[in-house]
């Protein structure tokens, strides 16, 4: 039985209802997703984000823009389904799962015989199978994490970066999957929650969501990381992931490989929580990630005010790769595998 009660996407009829998390901590709003267009644009300006949540996204964009084809032929119903998903496919580069999900769809939609209603329906289905099934998987990651956690006389202190929450996946989270689960086991003092610059996902989403949870949490900005670790304040880092390759290599929110880094120096264990559909047998190691990179005025803005001067040039790539050497396990919904063992669940 699911316990967390913070769903992301929810399917309402004949529309996706998306919390906008733009908004949070400031404001708890939902937005009425009712087209492909408006999904896609959901996607990219990150009202829904997180690798799992935008694949359960996606796939129910498929079956919004399934719904926008006026056609009665198959062949000329399936182009435009592929144009669909083209343009789901160009919002964000990085997370696999958004890819996995429209191929998810695509296959189903070749692979459902009779007419193009009861294609339609099969899309449906899909979307709301891929959503109930990330929802067991995280809650499973969860579980298994604490068969890997450090053992201590005390309870734990966890850091996290970015937000691998229950806002992050269809619910209960990856990363906040092994907190949650942590902490329902009593098993968690405290999660220290990196800002991670510039979106501020750990600032506003990931402590909001443990506040939510009533689980102690300490906001740090992103260059405290090492003090906090020589002082001894850490147990381990628990992370998600947006796309993982067969050697283990990981990419995940800017920022951290520079933790794991760190994490190393302090001999601190550093654990990758992420689904199955996270990771990306096609690739071989983490230098062919693609690396999105994001809008200048996520750095040189904040809210309204702009805190660089005019005249200075950016770089905002949004992800950076993690080797699989600084990565003590990755927690899998099959279990905690050290990155060179990944290789066993590839089908
Ligand atoms: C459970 S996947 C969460 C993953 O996605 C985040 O990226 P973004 O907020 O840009 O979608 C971040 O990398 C998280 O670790």
């Amino acid at each position: 039985m699911l316990t967390s009660s913070l769903y992301p996407v929810t399917w309402q009829g004949d529309r996706a209802v998306l919390i906008d998390q733009t908004r949070i901590p400031q404001e708890y709003r939902t937005v009425e997703i009712t087209n492909s267009e408006s999904m896609a644009d959901a996607i990219k300006t990150m009202i829904v984000r997180g690798a799992p949540a935008i694949g359960v996204a996606a796939a129910y964009g498929m079956y919004l823009g399934s719904q926008e084809i006026i056609t009665s032929d198959r062949t000329t119903f399936l182009q435009q389904l592929e144009e669909i998903a083209q343009k789901l496919r160009q919002t964000r580069p990085t997370a696999v799962n958004l890819f996995w999900a429209i191929e998810r769809q695509l296959q189903t939609a070749h692979h459902t015989p009779g007419d193009l209603t009861a294609l339609k329906t099969a899309l449906l289905e899909t979307a709301q199978t891929i959503q109930r099934e990330d929802l067991a998987t995280c809650q499973a990651i969860g579980d298994h994490g604490l068969s890997i956690l450090p053992e201590t006389p005390e309870k734990l202190t966890l850091l996290t970066h970015c937000n691998a929450g229950a806002l992050a996946t269809a619910g209960y989270g990856t990363a906040l999957g092994v907190i949650r689960s942590a902490w329902r086991a009593n098993r968690l003092q405290r999660v220290f929650a990196d800002e991670t610059r510039p979106r501020l996902q750990g600032a506003k989403l990931t402590a909001w969501e443990c506040v939510q949870d009533n689980i102690p949490v300490t906001v740090i900005s992103d260059n405290m990381a090492a003090h906090c670790m020589k002082q001894g304040l850490i147990d381990a880092v628990v992370v998600g992931a947006d796309r993982i390759t067969t050697n283990g290599d990981a990419a995940n929110k800017i920022g951290t490989y520079s933790l794991a880094l760190v994490s190393k120096a302090h001999n601190v264990p550093f654990f990758v929580a992420a689904p199955l559909s996270t990771v990306d047998f096609k690739l071989a190691t983490g230098e062919e990630i693609p690396i999105e990179e994001r809008d200048a005025q996520e750095i040189y803005q904040i809210g309204d005010s702009r805190i660089c001067p005019e005249g200075a040039d950016y770089y905002n790539p949004a992800f950076d790769v993690t080797p699989a050497h600084l990565i003590t396990a990755i927690i899998t919904e099959k279990g905690a595998v050290k990155p060179e063992e990944l290789k066993q669940f590839k089908v």
